[in-house]
């Protein structure tokens, strides 16, 4: 069993009138790789800016590395956190390097390893250019860079892939996968869903201040018990074949798309059609049989 590294028990914030985080109980283990999902105004970023001491909680408490946030001892355990805010800011006339440098500087760790991490996220080509000139993309990877700072146990990484292109998010999570084989334990938020369903090992999905499910996405898929998405394309002119044989199994909700048909199959008819299928035989061009996406998990527990 591994240690848990978060510990929030019975959170909650309260901005006047408004409920942002509503009594949340979480854990989150040393090395795992944790999401954190939900609509805009869920209270995601509440609840991270808490967990890191940027923001008093109005009930409960937080233990990180075994430590309340509100205790002295905190303030050694800051140290081995490192954070990627969602809007990072930097002095555009400092160039990357120096950007890295100055927050050595206020992190108080050494300056050796800026090169080495610019290299690290892909900016060793624009290490002595300044900010000023870096794309969108370029300073999220600067900003991630900043987080990586005196070899942190614990990422708090908010909406880290904004603005990266294709290959940077696939580098970005290669990086986080090197990091977890040392232990590191990584907590981020996005709404790109797609992209973290594949590389979180767990998640949570917060609504309205509070989390609504926790797990694997496969326990959260089988938690929902959501259907299978067939795709069946037939040659031409048998569609209707499809149709009329897929009659006993009550499917509703098939949708025609360019020739296919899509069936929401629930998961105990599912050999039932696939037997159905094999037996059209030469009529059947293609079968996709897919999961549900987290997405669909998302929008069946957030709605
Ligand atoms: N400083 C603040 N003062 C008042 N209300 C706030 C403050 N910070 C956040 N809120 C409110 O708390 C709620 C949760 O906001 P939060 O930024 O935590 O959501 P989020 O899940 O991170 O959203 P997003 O995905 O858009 O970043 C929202 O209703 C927001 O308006």
């Amino acid at each position: 069993m591994k240690n848990n590294v978060i510990e929030v028990n019975a959170v909650a914030k309260q901005f006047g009138e408004i409920r942002a985080v509503g009594g949340v109980d979480l854990a989150v283990q040393e090395g795992e790789i944790f999401g954190l999902i939900g609509h805009n105004g869920a209270g995601k970023s509440t609840l991270f800016k808490m967990m890191l001491g940027l923001l008093p909680a109005s009930e409960g408490e937080i233990r990180i590395l075994g430590k309340s946030i509100q205790g002295e001892a905190f303030r050694q355990v800051r140290r081995n956190i490192g954070y990627l805010p969602e809007n990072v800011v930097f002095y555009d006339n400092l160039t990357g390097l120096e950007t890295l440098g100055f927050f050595a500087d206020l992190k108080s760790v050494s300056k050796n390893t800026c090169a080495e991490l610019l290299d690290k996220v892909g900016l060793s080509h624009a290490a002595n250019r300044r900010v000023r000139g870096y794309s969108k993309g370029m300073r999220q990877r600067l900003g991630f860079a900043q987080a990586l700072l005196g070899k942190p146990a614990i990422l708090f990484l908010d909406e880290p892939t904004t603005g990266l292109d294709p290959e940077g998010i696939r580098e970005f999570y290669q990086i986080l996968r090197e990091m977890r084989e040392q232990g590191v334990t990584v907590i981020l938020t996005s709404h790109i869903l797609a992209e973290i369903q594949e590389r979180v090992d767990r998640l949570a999905i917060m609504k309205m201040g509070k989390i609504q499910a926790l797990g694997t996405v496969q326990s959260l898929r089988d938690e929902m018990d959501l259907p299978l998405i067939m795709q069946i394309k037939m040659q031409p002119g048998t569609l209707d074949d499809l149709k009329t044989a897929l009659l006993p199994l009550g499917l509703d909700e098939a949708v025609e798309e360019d020739g296919k048909l899509l069936i929401r199959c629930p998961r105990n008819s599912k050999m039932a059609a696939l037997s159905i299928i094999a037996g059209l035989d030469g009529k059947v061009a293609d079968l996709h049989v897919r999961e549900p996406s987290l997405e669909d998990v998302f929008l069946g527990y957030s709605g």
